[in-house]
């Protein structure tokens, strides 16, 4: 074993793991019972892995030979796995402030979409925007987000819904990936609204015989790596049969399946992604019980986007009913045009206020579990050896402060860890 390593975090007050069994996910009481050490430190080897985690005082005697790079005292703060946000929207031109102003005013998400807006108004200024001026919004967004404390996040396209928009989107998260420290799950979305002028089904032809095909070439040549499909499956939007044939067809060329349901109607999304052997499904505001049932029994995780509901007025989805079943709930900021939200601890707060989640199962949610949802938990979202060295070091002698002091993230995190790298250190942070 080599002698030099990346980062030695000393002494923390409180280690989170989350757990240290290598389990995939957490559901019911488990997520209650997170696993925390008392006085514990990590330490991150040349390659950007934990390669061990423990109580102080064994850590400092099996390392009391060893080099590092970097040493932090974490005496008096907390240590936690970086953040996972299971599901964003964050490629894409032209804000929608006016739009809130309407909801505010009354109008519902369909009403806006109906009168052009919502999602036609960002496909249209996505379409007309540079791929350089994408990427710099890019960039700009995933770095608010990680100074939030998301080291994982899940980025989709869909404000193209035509070739040469959906793969310029794809690009720009490849490029994204290449280059930012963030790690990154890229989502093709290209079924994410009808395009203005086509029917569903021509739609629904298009992904088929133009859109995946050209994808799997892109993705066979090496030039982009995707690793989900998604589906708005929606009312007016992608009904059952065509998200079947859309989700179906991604996953014969290797992605997997995460994909929009039941958000405004009852759709039996739930049913259909457990059928298809979905990882995940975001939204869930009007699942049924049977749905419910079929995606406990699948294993099936439930991404939940807390901010959708808020910002809409729309009823919660059924988390405790959810919980109650053995669900795998995760959880996701939903940042997009309509939910301009790049902060997971305040997605916790809300999942913890409005969805009456426990401040426990809202980081499990946040962490393990949205790392499931992405299919990588078994590299990401807890703190265990041979996973990746992404952490959070908070200022706080106790980890629900993360989620507490609502909207306190900036002052809060003093630093984010990449794979052993400080990517922010928030030095300005005061004495709380
Ligand atoms: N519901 C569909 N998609 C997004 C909203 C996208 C948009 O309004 O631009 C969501 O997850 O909330
Ligand atoms: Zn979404």
């Amino acid at each position: 074993m080599s002698n030099r390593n990346r980062l030695l975090v000393k002494g923390a007050e409180q280690l989170v793991l989350i757990c240290s069994q290598r389990q995939k996910f957490l559901t019911r009481q488990q997520m209650t019972q997170l696993c925390v050490i008392q006085n514990g430190s990590l330490v991150i080897g040349s390659d950007g892995l934990i390669k061990a985690v423990g109580p102080a005082e064994t850590i400092r005697a099996q390392f009391s030979e060893a080099d590092f790079d970097e040493i932090i005292d974490a005496s008096g703060m907390c240590v936690l796995p970086g953040l996972v946000d299971a599901h964003t929207h964050p490629v894409w031109a032209g804000d929608r402030v006016h739009e809130f102003a309407m909801k505010l005013a009354g109008a519902t998400y369909m009403d806006v979409h109906r009168a052009g807006g919502g999602i036609h108004f960002t496909v249209e200024h996505t379409r007309a925007a540079s791929a350089s001026d994408l990427l710099t919004s890019l960039r700009g967004r995933l770095v608010r987000m990680q100074r939030a404390g998301t080291t994982l996040v899940e980025c989709k396209s869909g404000y193209g819904l035509e070739l040469q928009t959906e793969l310029k989107m794809l690009q720009v998260i490849e490029e994204a990936r290449r280059t930012l420290p963030i790690n990154i799950s890229s989502t093709y979305c290209g079924a994410h609204a009808v395009p203005r002028g086509k029917t569903m089904e021509e739609a629904t032809e298009n992904i088929l015989e133009v859109q995946l095909p050209r994808l799997k070439e892109q993705m066979s040549a090496g030039n982009l790596r995707v690793d989900n499909i998604d589906v708005f499956c929606e009312q007016g939007v992608f009904d059952l049969s065509s998200t079947r044939s859309i989700l179906q067809a991604g996953k014969d060329i290797g992605l997997n399946i995460n994909f929009h349901g039941d958000e405004l109607h009852p759709m039996n999304s739930a049913q259909l992604g457990a059928e298809l052997g979905a990882l995940a499904i975001s939204h869930l505001e009007e699942v049924t019980d049977e749905g419910i049932a079929a995606m406990a029994e699948a294993k099936t995780a439930a991404v939940l986007l807390p901010t959708t509901a808020y910002i809409l007025r729309l009823p919660h989805p059924r988390a405790r009913d959810m919980l109650e079943a053995g669900v795998i709930v995760a959880l996701g900021s939903d940042f997009n045009p309509n939910a301009y939200c790049c902060s997971m601890p305040m997605v916790m707060h809300l999942a913890c206020v409005n969805m009456k989640m426990s401040m426990s199962e809202a980081l499990a949610a946040a962490t393990i579990n949205a790392a499931y949802a992405l299919g990588r938990s078994d590299t990401h979202g807890s703190l265990e050896v041979n996973k990746h060295g992404d952490l959070l070091v908070l200022n706080s002698t106790r980890w629900e402060h993360l989620i507490y002091q609502l909207g306190g993230h900036q002052d809060i995190i003093r630093y984010v860890i990449i794979k052993g790298n400080i990517v922010y250190d928030n030095d300005k942070t005061m004495g709380l």
